[in-house]
């Protein structure tokens, strides 16, 4: 039998294993952008070519141009219409049934594992991708957010609120004007604290209300964009501060991980003495996350890793979002005489012995207050990226368009509090469309807490803080805006509201009638 010759093959050379990987990029290359662009389940839908081919699109606008995601698909649905597809797998919305249809409607669908995964929290309530485990978790943390239960602990709130006023006092005396953002941003992280752990932490009296931990974390939310992106980075990050606190405790760049490094070490206290949850002045997050709750899935006590997660989460979660509120709406009150004016007219009036205590539920009772709040709440947003979701387990129709299981779909809030039908003028600051019988449709419009199964764990607790500090801040203090502008509450869209301008300063008396 005659053997078959085979041809000699060429030797390997550089020149050879380059050529042979470009051809195989080149091919694999191809097969992805016919599969994305030709047989791809979202192929018929509108949008640039670019966006459905690659993730680069999206990464181009939210990382290198700053945060300009959002500002760019208010273009794309002008020219595409009320759906486009935004990403190789991914649609955003602009029609006001869309956010009912994704948020409220599709109560089956998860968060989407390719943003919330990336922000190295996976067992923390807010990116809990499973929908088995978030149910367990918010009916253990859900009793303790509760309206009842905030209405309990409404002295938690009250005392940090006072905390400030008096410290803005401080001010007052001084005649120097005060940062009220990051004042604000001071008693919300003071207060978070108090829920979580029952611990009274001192923010509020730092010089300029400025302690390393509020400007440190503040840096942390623009670069969220850069952690859904490149997923590598943040776990990086996490690294260098560690090793930066390593060499110098308390340093720069260390007090991140000093802060949730102290943090852990009252978790692993906790854990390991759990009796000293008792022995708290109040029930806390704690109280209920180190028990075991079989009736409710959680049959032991949740690991260590679990519990640092969601205690960051819950005061990352529980203050940013909570100061962009407070200062964009004292911002815009302090900016029109005419607001100003008739809130501190009603408060003055239900309210006119200014030493006395006022409740979270006779201020809420208050109108004009609670038309000031909806607006600061529809005009600040609070989370202005739009928050991805996975269609699934079976297609779905949003604003009547069929799509399919699997694919990650979204609608972002400032879409619907700018919507010019629903809110006219939606970038004027007017509290007076909240006002009136007629106007209780609305609500529904205003989805600052998003919408349905994943709504915000602590709407109730945010709700109450709004009320106390619109209240009391206006209420017990006379503000006057120092060197701050309407250009200063211009914002980049990252997770959260990036403010790039001055902080809102204001000059502060002490009200004494
Ligand atoms: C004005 C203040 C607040 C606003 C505008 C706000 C807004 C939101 C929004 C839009 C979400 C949904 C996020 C998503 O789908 O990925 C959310 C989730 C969440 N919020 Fe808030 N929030 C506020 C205050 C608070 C406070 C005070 C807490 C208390 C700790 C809190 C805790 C949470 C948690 C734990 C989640 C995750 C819930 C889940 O995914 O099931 N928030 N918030």
């Amino acid at each position: 039998m005659s053997r078959v010759q085979l041809p000699a093959l060429p030797p390997l050379t550089l020149t050879l294993i380059l050529e042979t990987t470009a051809a195989l990029v080149v091919c694999t290359t191809a097969v992805l952008l016919l599969q994305r662009l030709v047989f791809h389940p979202l192929a018929r839908l509108p949008g640039p070519k670019l966006a459905a081919a690659s993730w680069w699109y999206m990464t181009y606008y939210e990382v290198f141009k700053d945060g300009a995601f959002v500002e760019h698909l208010q273009h794309l649905h002008a020219r595409y219409g009320p759906v486009v597809r935004v990403g190789p797998n991914q649609l955003h919305f602009n029609a006001l049934n869309a956010y009912d249809d994704i948020y409220l409607h599709g109560h089956r669908f998860t968060k989407d594992p390719r943003m919330y995964l990336s922000l190295n929290q996976s067992d923390s309530s807010l990116c809990i991708v499973e929908l088995k485990e978030i149910k367990t978790r918010r009916e253990i943390l859900g009793p303790l957010f509760s309206r009842r239960a905030i209405i309990k602990l409404e002295h938690v709130v009250l005392s940090k609120v006072n905390r400030l006023i008096e410290q803005l006092g401080h001010y007052a005396e001084a005649g120097k004007p005060a940062n009220i953002r990051r004042a604000c941003r001071s008693a919300a992280l003071e207060l978070i604290y108090a829920y979580c752990f029952a611990t009274h932490e001192d923010f509020v009296t730092a010089p300029d209300f400025s302690h390393k931990f509020v400007v440190e974390s503040e840096m942390t939310f623009p670069l969220v964009h850069h952690f859904v992106h490149f997923p590598w980075m943040l776990p990086l990050l996490v690294l260098q501060t560690q090793i930066a606190a390593w060499f110098k405790p308390g340093g720069e760049g260390g007090v991140l991980y000093d802060s949730y490094g102290g943090l852990k070490s009252k978790i692993d206290e906790l854990v390991a003495y759990p009796d000293m949850v008792d022995r708290d002045e109040h029930e806390t997050v704690f109280n209920h996350l180190l028990r075991p709750h079989p009736d409710k899935g959680q049959l032991e006590v949740p690991s260590t890793k679990v519990l640092w997660e969601e205690a960051i989460n819950l005061i990352a979660a529980g203050s940013e979002t909570v100061a962009t509120i407070v200062n964009v709406g004292m911002f815009y009150v302090l900016n029109d005489p005419a607001v100003y004016g008739k809130l501190t007219a009603e408060l003055k009036s239900a309210w006119p012995e200014v030493q006395t205590t006022m409740h979270y539920e006779t201020l809420e009772k208050l109108p004009y207050l609670t038309a000031v709040v909806k607006e600061s709440l529809r005009i600040g947003h609070g989370l202005v990226h739009p928050l991805p979701r996975v269609v699934g387990p079976t297609d779905a129709v949003i604003a009547g368009f069929t799509v399919p299981a699997g694919a990650v779909v979204a609608m972002g809030a400032t879409f619907v509090h700018f919507n010019p039908t629903v809110f006219p003028q939606p970038h004027a600051f007017m509290p007076e469309r909240w006002l009136g019988k007629d106007k209780g449709h609305l609500d529904q419009y205003l989805v600052s807490f998003s919408k349905g199964p994943r709504t915000c764990l602590g709407i109730n607790l945010a709700w109450c803080e709004l009320y106390l500090f619109f209240g009391y801040l206006f209420r017990k203090l006379h503000m006057t805006l120092h060197e701050t502008t309407i250009d200063d509450m211009a914002y980049r869209c990252h997770l959260t509201p990036t403010f790039r301008g001055r902080m809102l300063h204001c000059k502060v008396k002490v009200r004494s009638d």
